[in-house]
């Protein structure tokens, strides 16, 4: 229970916060826990002018919470120089008089004059908000929350939202409230990690902007900064909207991320496109805070305030030290160069200094879309900025730069190819008096990433000693002109997140999986026999038509011929492995040519690699699985957690047989389902003809039965039993008409009478040449599934030929 809040500080009183002197002007308002007032900083000297300042007084009801507090000041200090954070003054904490265990804490902040940005936008609930309001509102917001993002390891802030922005005096929106802080929370492993995961998060967040990953845990996702970049999506929608885009369909909706667009008011496709990227589903697939800024800097048509620290990181993760020593004494900058084209990376020498120009700089490059980054390069290489420009650049980047500039990654667009590419540019030259910046990030991105480990027993929340985090991002604001502008530079740690175990980066990942899908079919003879083989079925006995095939066998003739020439195809081009050189020989239009790999070898080279088939299915592909329990639970186990399994298991919603299982019962009804679709309307034609498809019908009837037995009896192999579902009991139904008889004359039932002549339709006789064999064909394929796949290329011509002469 919280203690009563204290009675409220007059106006003058003096209060001494850490080392500050500091006399109450006025109550502005409460929080949860706090009086907020306005008061005024007596200066320690004489000469100092006094200044307003914010005081928060919190009452804490005991340590465990004080602690949080404490956390909430840590961060502020942090972050204390950040322009776009509300700044950090002075603390102080000591118990409280009533002698109860309870706690009061001072905070002395920044005053933001102009209030909540809640408060701005009630100003505006007429006339809403243009999109370069909202643009500039998002910038600084975004600036605070990178200013987080950069520190190493990152802080979440896990609260943004409207309420949690103020307004300085000077029009700069400054987020405030680090209250919830935390830094990157692992995928829980065990029930109690689960539990109190799930606790810390309803606490810590508000419900309309908590990312999917925060309220379904199966997921297996960390929360991390893109909880946070989702928040900013549900951010700017409100600023647009001035409401959140699940406030009606609520949690179900925030899950698979379904949410709609107003009409009013109106604001760029491209503004929509943004927050969509920031509200996906996958967080791995949502922009981090960099590319944001980018995305926001570039619709602004301003340059982007800060570096892409995510994209340096990558590069100092990657750049083997030696060669950043070798790439002193001169400047190297990279640009970013959209184009379709394979990157064209200059190489020379590394010992080759650049070619000046006369005038002592290098030839501009002449591309516009080049936009210097020459802090990026300097706080790798630790080399002052020197005032070269142009194309003839020493380029002597180490490879997995390539890597990097292949890896693209643009959140905004979809298979958008562009590449890095290295030029100095004009906007240099103002900046070659720039200082370098001694920086250098000691720790690898992909701590980031990984799980980490909680610091104590009881949960995961890892504690932040975040006092002992650098602060390092004061480094990762660059001047005005040198900006990292690129959907390509940035390299975010989905790039790594699909590197295989062996080290690979595959590109062809990066893609869309539709050319892995599009090669599959022809890649592999067997493949390309049964599509061919199932189309002729089809054709042949009319399967999936709403007409009998014979009527339209005109019809037909095309298809027919098509899925013979395709097959003709598959045969000539002598190959169906997916073998490019054979494929190209043949001159069939080769998609497999243009996928390759590259892949980082221990050396850190990259060669770069046809795929083949296998090595195409080989290729992990995180991002296009929807991590789903089952999976988590494979993973898990390959840890050896199966206590996390059971776990699982007992908490899912579903009921969750073992994947093996699962996937053999699928098989098992689709199989059923086939069979049963096959022989129930053969037992229609079997009751109307007679003998000859009675027989037929008794083998298929046995058949069906001697299926439901395997599939019964491989329950055995099956960790969990199996329920028989109607698809596998149907066979059974299926009996021989015969001992129906049987049983029927059994029970003596009166007969049916007869229906008068006049009553029974007439249908007209089937024609001669229509008759006779056909349906022994339908049974045939009814009966065996796999029959033309099975037939040589040549008989099923020459059956064809001789059933169907005119469409040959
Ligand atoms: N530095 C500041 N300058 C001006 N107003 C402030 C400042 N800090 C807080 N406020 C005002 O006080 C309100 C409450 O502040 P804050 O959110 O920090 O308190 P809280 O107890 O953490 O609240 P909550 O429980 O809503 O998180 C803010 O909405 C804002 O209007």
């Amino acid at each position: 229970m919280s203690p009563p809040m204290p009675d409220l500080y007059a106006p003058g009183t003096r209060l001494t916060v850490g080392s500050h002197q500091a006399q109450v002007i006025k109550y502005l308002t409460s929080g949860g826990f706090a009086h907020i007032y306005t008061a005024q900083i007596i200066p320690q000297n004489t000469n100092e002018s006094p200044r307003i300042a914010c005081l928060k007084r919190v009452l804490v009801p005991d340590k465990q919470n004080l602690n949080t507090l404490r956390a909430e000041v840590d961060a502020m200090k942090l972050l204390r120089n950040e322009k776009h954070v509300v700044s950090y003054i002075d603390s102080h904490a000591s118990k409280s008089g009533h002698n109860d265990g309870t706690y009061e804490v001072f905070l002395l902040m920044e005053y933001c004059a102009r209030g909540g940005l809640i408060d701005f936008m009630n100003t505006r609930l007429r006339d809403r908000l243009q999109e370069h309001e909202v643009l500039k509102i998002m910038s600084h917001v975004c600036q605070g929350i990178a200013a987080m993002h950069a520190l190493e390891p990152p802080l979440i802030h896990r609260d943004i939202k409207i309420e949690n922005v103020l307004i300085s005096e000077d029009d700069i929106f400054k987020v405030c409230d680090f209250g919830s802080v935390c830094g990157i929370i692992r995928p829980p492993k065990t029930q109690q990690e689960l539990q109190y995961v799930q606790h810390d998060i309803l606490k810590n967040t508000t419900a309309q902007y908590r990312a999917p990953e925060m309220i379904d845990l199966y997921r297996g996702f960390a929360v991390n900064e893109k909880s946070d970049i989702w928040a900013l999506g549900i951010f700017l929608y409100k600023l647009c909207y001035y409401t959140t885009p699940f406030e009606k369909t609520g949690e179900v909706a925030i899950l698979h991320s379904k949410f709609q667009f107003l009409a009013f008011p109106q604001y760029s496709d491209r503004m929509k496109n943004l927050i969509s990227a920031m509200l996906r589903e996958d967080p791995t697939n949502r922009p981090n805070i960099c590319q944001v800024l980018e995305e926001i800097s570039r619709m602004q048509g301003v340059a982007c305030p800060i570096r892409n620290f995510y994209l340096v990181r990558s590069m100092h993760h990657y750049s083997p030290p030696e060669e950043i020593q070798q790439q002193n004494g001169y400047q190297q900058q990279m640009a970013m160069h959209n184009s379709t084209s394979q990157p064209q990376l200059a190489s020379v020498p590394r010992s080759t200094p650049p070619a000046s120009q006369p005038n002592g700089s290098l030839p501009l490059r002449p591309t516009k879309s080049f936009t210097a980054v020459p802090a990026v390069m300097s706080s790798i290489s630790g080399a002052p900025s020197l005032p070269y420009q142009g194309s003839q650049l020493p380029l002597s980047l180490p490879a997995h730069v390539h890597t990097i500039a292949n890896a693209n990654f643009d959140p905004f667009q979809a298979n958008k190819n562009s590449f890095l590419s290295v030029a100095y540019s004009q906007s240099q030259k103002a900046d070659h008096h720039m200082q370098p910046r001694a920086q250098t990030f000691n720790t690898s991105y992909s701590t980031n990433l990984e799980p980490i480990e909680p610091t104590n027993s009881q949960g995961v929340i890892h504690a932040v000693d975040l006092p002992s985090i650098r602060a390092s991002n004061s480094s990762t604001r660059a001047s005005p002109p040198n900006y990292v502008d690129s959907g390509t530079q940035t390299l975010d740690e989905d790039v790594f997140l699909r590197r295989s175990a062996s080290g690979a980066i595959s590109q062809q990942s990066l893609d869309s999986s539709s050319s892995v899908e599009s090669l599959e079919p022809q890649s592999s003879g067997s493949s390309l026999r049964k599509t061919f083989g199932k189309k002729l079925k089809r054709i042949l006995t009319g399967e999936g038509r709403s007409v009998s095939p014979i009527k339209s066998r005109h019809n037909t003739g095309d298809s027919v011929k098509s899925a013979f020439s395709s097959l003709r195809r598959g045969l000539s081009s002598g190959s169906f492995t997916g073998d490019p050189s054979s494929r190209k020989a043949s001159n069939e239009p080769s998609r497999s040519l243009s996928l390759s790999k590259y892949r980082v070898s221990s050396s850190e080279s990259i060669e770069e690699e046809p795929l083949t088939s296998e090595a195409l299915r080989s290729i992990p592909r995180r991002e296009q699985k929807n991590p789903s329990i089952v999976e988590d639970l494979d993973r898990l186990e390959l840890e050896n957690d199966t206590e996390a399994r059971e776990y699982y298991r007992s908490q899912a919603k579903m009921h969750i047989t073992s994947n093996k299982a699962s996937k053999d019962s699928i098989q098992q009804r689709v199989k059923d389902l086939l069979n049963s679709s096959q022989t129930t309307p053969l037992k229609k034609t079997a009751e109307g003809y007679g003998k000859y498809t009675i027989s037929a019908l008794e083998g298929i009837a046995r058949q069906s039965t001697n299926e439901t037995l395997v599939s019964l009896s491989g329950n055995s192999d099956l960790s969990t039993p199996k329920v028989l579902s109607p698809i596998v009991r149907r066979p059974a139904a299926v009996e021989s008409p015969l001992k129906t008889k049987k049983r029927t004359s059994a029970k003596k039932k009166p007969a049916k009478p007869h229906k008068p002549q006049h009553l029974r339709p007439n249908p007209p006789k089937k024609p001669a040449h229509l008759r006779g064999g056909l349906v022994v064909k339908t049974e045939q394929s009814a009966v065996s599934s796999d029959l033309h796949a099975d037939l040589s290329y040549e008989d099923l011509e020459k059956d064809f030929k001789r059933r169907y002469p005119s469409a040959v």
